[in-house]
């Protein structure tokens, strides 16, 4: 589904490489946690994967389309159906959980609807039911500003999904949330993937990583080093990063 191949990316006018030949194949469904000491180019990674930021050499194939050959419909492609979520999710603190959910982002959201607010009611009724899917029903109509840090990131998440999301990509995604809410956000996300098959590609800290994903890719000097599934990592493998 998604294959990338080679990506290199340098730096400066020295040409420091922060990205060597990294490929990557990824199957729809996936739970793929980035692991690796601080530097090692995972929150770069995820940005090139986002179309966030360019990269010198390398392919990125999506569903047979090469976004670079065809970078307009493979930017439409990454626009409309992937999802970035940040540390901080960037939500309107003045509007309800639902009206964030409803109004979406400022790059998936016609201008009238983020001027007015205006929603069908078939985008309600839409909206409500990936709400309650989350756990977060009875926080719909609650100003944003009065949500924890795990319930924001939540409603980014729903916010993502009602807006066609078929991969989520998450750079450290809970960060900063005490331990139940990042255990609800982690848990979110792993059910997303094994139920509704949406692919999560997320920087994470190795213990959470163990737990939730399916896959851990290991990234050092700009490198993949390991990328193992259905497995802890060995002390082999620890001690590379
Ligand atoms: N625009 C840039 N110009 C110069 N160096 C950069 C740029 N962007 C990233 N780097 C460097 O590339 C390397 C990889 O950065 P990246 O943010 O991907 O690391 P990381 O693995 O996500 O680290 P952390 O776990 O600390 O967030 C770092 O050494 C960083 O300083």
């Amino acid at each position: 589904m998604i294959n990338i191949k080679g990506l290199t990316k340098s730096v400066g006018v020295d040409k420091i490489q922060i990205l060597k030949d990294v490929s990557l194949e990824i199957q729809r469904g996936e739970m793929i946690a980035l692991v690796g000491p601080s530097g090692s180019g995972k929150s770069v990674f995820l940005r090139c994967l986002a179309l966030k930021e360019k990269w010198d050499k390398g392919s990125f194939v999506i569903d047979g389309e090469d976004i670079q050959k065809n970078s307009f419909l493979g930017k439409r492609k990454i626009k409309r159906e992937w999802a970035y979520l940040e540390q901080n999710p960037h939500l309107n603190l003045n509007r309800t959980a639902l009206k964030n959910v409803l109004i979406g982002q400022a790059s998936q959201t016609p201008i009238w609807r983020m001027a007015t607010g205006m929603v069908r009611s078939d985008d309600y009724m839409g909206a409500m039911d990936v709400i309650e899917q989350l756990g977060l029903l009875e926080k719909a109509h609650q100003k944003s500003d009065t949500l924890s840090g795990g319930e924001r990131q939540r409603i980014a998440i729903a916010r993502a999904l009602v807006h066609g999301a078929k991969v989520i990509v998450a750079d450290e995604p809970v960060i900063g949330l005490d331990p139940k809410s990042a255990e609800s956000v982690m848990q979110t996300l792993r059910n997303l993937c094994l139920e509704e098959r949406v692919t999560v590609i997320s920087v994470l800290p190795l213990e959470l990583a163990e737990k939730y994903a399916t896959r851990i890719v290991g990234m050092s000097e700009g490198k993949i080093i390991f990328d193992i599934s259905g497995r802890r990592l060995t002390s082999q493998e620890r001690n590379l990063m």
